[in-house]
């Protein structure tokens, strides 16, 4: 059935790329099994799973239901919020990460600061983005609706798939129009749209040489380099042949997000706030059969990386090491 739309594509950023829609199904539908048994991405609707959210999550029932604490809120002088570990930030062994220059600040907030800031928010004034772990800080009404998640649903896809255990839940309160830029996660993600829409763009993990991930030992490690608003072609000329896929999510939408997957998530501009609550998985055992999976390559890519810098002590001798050891050998 044709299902009304509540958004118009000049509220989607503009992005030199040409995407295919991730597949939406029923929640029931088998197919979902198949996709997310192939690490694959999909839309899962008409689910229960978040629908005490959906049914009550809006702006003013946070701000009354959020307890009387500070949450972790970034602040950004742009509409990007490049998330960045600050522990590879201080080491000594870490020159890049000494000057590194954060994107955005954190700060903590209640619940009616911030949306006080969201409402008195003009042109010119950090843009905010509250993430905050759901735990038992929040308000008793927060606690009964998230308990009464669909977890039966989910806790039956987690073992059917062999997921590791549900790590957290990150409740995400964005401004209109903000934007978390490509990187990926190493774990299994259901990203429940609560309310507002928010468009997600997807990578396979294929596509690690055409989306330029930043050194391990990096403080933005696991994040694409290229800036989606303005791709620099001679340093990332791989980044044209890059085949994305993307959803604009509605409230009470499932997108399952598979581990090592690439994701850039933006809030719809003009669309007013919106709220996401996810559920992170830890990967499931991975047995070592042949040929790989490119998942496990990253996994192998990444362990390198790590055991040069471990021997290396000094960053700045990790790529030409490997440099070294390629050129006209393996090239
Ligand atoms: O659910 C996910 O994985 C997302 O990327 C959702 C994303 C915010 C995540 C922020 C973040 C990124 C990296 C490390 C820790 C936290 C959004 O919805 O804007
Ligand atoms: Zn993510």
């Amino acid at each position: 059935m044709c299902e009304e739309k509540h958004w118009e594509s000049d509220q989607l950023r503009r992005y030199d790329l040409d995407l295919k829609q991730i597949p939406r199904l029923r929640y029931n539908d088998p197919k979902v099994d198949e996709l997310i048994g192939q690490n694959k991405p999909v839309v899962i609707t008409d689910s229960n799973i978040i629908k005490t959210a959906q049914e009550n999550w809006t702006p003013e029932y946070l701000e009354h239901n959020l307890g009387n604490v500070g949450h972790n809120v970034f602040l950004s002088k742009t509409h990007k919020f490049k998330y960045f570990d600050r522990t590879k930030m201080l080491s000594r062994s870490n020159p890049q990460g000494i000057d590194f220059v954060p994107p955005t600040k954190e700060t903590k907030l209640k619940i009616g600061e911030f949306m006080k800031k969201l409402k008195e928010w003009k042109p010119g004034n950090d843009r905010l983005y509250l993430q905050q772990p759901l735990n038992d800080t929040v308000g008793p009404s927060l606690v009964r609706d998230f308990v009464r998640f669909d977890w039966e649903y989910v806790g039956q896809k987690q073992n059917k798939h062999n997921w590791g255990p549900l790590t957290s839940n990150l409740l995400l309160i964005s401004q209109e129009g903000n934007v978390t830029p490509c990187h990926y996660d190493e774990q299994q993600n259901f990203f429940g749209q609560v309310y507002g829409y928010k468009r997600c763009i997807l990578f396979p993990p294929s596509d690690f040489e055409c989306l330029y991930p930043h050194p391990v030992h990096h403080p933005h490690d696991r994040q694409s380099m290229v800036d989606f608003d303005c791709p620099d072609y001679t340093r990332f000329p791989k980044f044209k042949n890059a085949k994305g896929f993307e959803t604009v999510l509605k409230p009470g939408d499932v997108l399952y997000i598979p581990i090592y997957w690439w994701h850039h998530v933006e809030s719809l501009m003009k669309g007013g706030p919106t709220i996401s609550v996810n559920f992170w998985y830890k990967g499931g055992p991975t047995s070592l059969e042949y040929p790989l999976k490119d998942h496990q390559k990253i996994a192998i890519t990444r362990n390198v990386e790590k055991m040069l810098l471990e021997v290396l002590q000094d960053p700045r001798e990790v790529g030409p090491l490997l440099r070294s050891m390629v050129m006209g050998r393996y090239t």
